[in-house]
């Protein structure tokens, strides 16, 4: 599945690219509002939530129709999100670059650029359209690739999110230099959820690096299981999206990550 997804994202790069030179985004992105510290936001107290913009996905198809992202992040923002994730991808999960352009304008907390980036063009799209985070996925990266597009996030003042499956993974990201992980329970390849994949990994990441536990929230038992397990941020879609009122679903979960009984990430 990853591989199909990553041939249509080089396609659509490649386009974009012959429409806007590197140059000129360059331009655009260095003209941007400077990015927000995704990386204190995300280590403040209580076990935060990244509430994802996500219409339609590979495993499950149309999720929501979001006909207003920015609409959508407000509420978001007003249950209480500790960042909004906005995936840009358009062929499989339905989003844009609009989109992000669109969140950003309406939010004051860190948002993230989640897509499928194999390239420094995207990262500079990234900044160009306001992202303060950027997801970099270990699987879908040559180890020289990982280490420059880190690089190169942190070179524009955002904050690399940097995502593992396999222990293997994460002991890459770690060597690349990753500050934030997360530890995705979906499996890229198969698309099956599993929700112990964090709680086998997480530990053994050093205290000092953010431990975000992605997908498979789907209420605050989950959020508590992750939380046990070290998560510092769980990141989520489905769960979002598909309710009716997605503000207070978020308002849900960001109860229950700050509730004292909620364990605490170690530091
Ligand atoms: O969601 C998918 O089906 C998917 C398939 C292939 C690659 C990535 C995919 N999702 C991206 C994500 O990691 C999730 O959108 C994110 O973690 C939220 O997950 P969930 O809360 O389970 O929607």
């Amino acid at each position: 599945m990853l591989e199909e997804i990553l041939a249509g994202v080089r396609e659509d790069v490649a386009a974009r690219q012959a429409r806007v030179p590197l140059e000129a985004l360059r331009e655009t992105a260095a003209a941007a509002v400077p990015a927000l510290d995704a990386y204190a936001a995300l280590r403040s107290p209580g076990v935060g939530v990244i509430a994802e913009v996500k219409r339609s996905s590979p495993s499950k198809g149309q999720l929501a129709e979001i006909p207003d992202p920015a609409e959508l992040a407000k509420e978001y923002a007003d249950g209480g999100a500790r960042c909004v994730s906005v995936l840009t991808e358009g062929r499989w999960f339905g989003g844009s670059l609009d989109d992000l352009a669109a969140v950003r304008a309406v939010v004051n907390v860190p948002v993230l650029r989640k897509d499928f980036v194999v390239s420094s063009y995207q990262v500079h799209e990234a900044r160009a359209y306001g992202a303060d985070l950027v997801l970099l996925i270990v699987a879908a990266l040559e180890q020289n690739t990982l280490v420059g597009l880190l690089e190169r996030v942190e070179s524009l003042g955002m904050t690399a999110l940097v995502e593992v499956h396999t222990e293997a993974e994460a002991d890459r990201a770690l060597a690349a230099g990753a500050k934030v992980i997360g530890v995705n329970a979906r499996n890229l390849a198969t698309l099956e959820v599993d929700r112990s994949v964090f709680e086998r990994i997480a530990p053994g990441l050093p205290n000092n690096v953010v431990k975000i536990a992605e997908s498979g929230v789907r209420g605050p038992h989950d959020l508590i299981r992750y939380a046990a397990a070290g998560a510092d941020a769980v990141l989520v879609g489905e769960g979002l999206v598909t309710q009716k009122s997605p503000r207070d679903a978020v308002a849900e979960l960001v109860t229950a990550g700050s509730h004292p009984a909620t364990p605490r990430p170690v530091r």
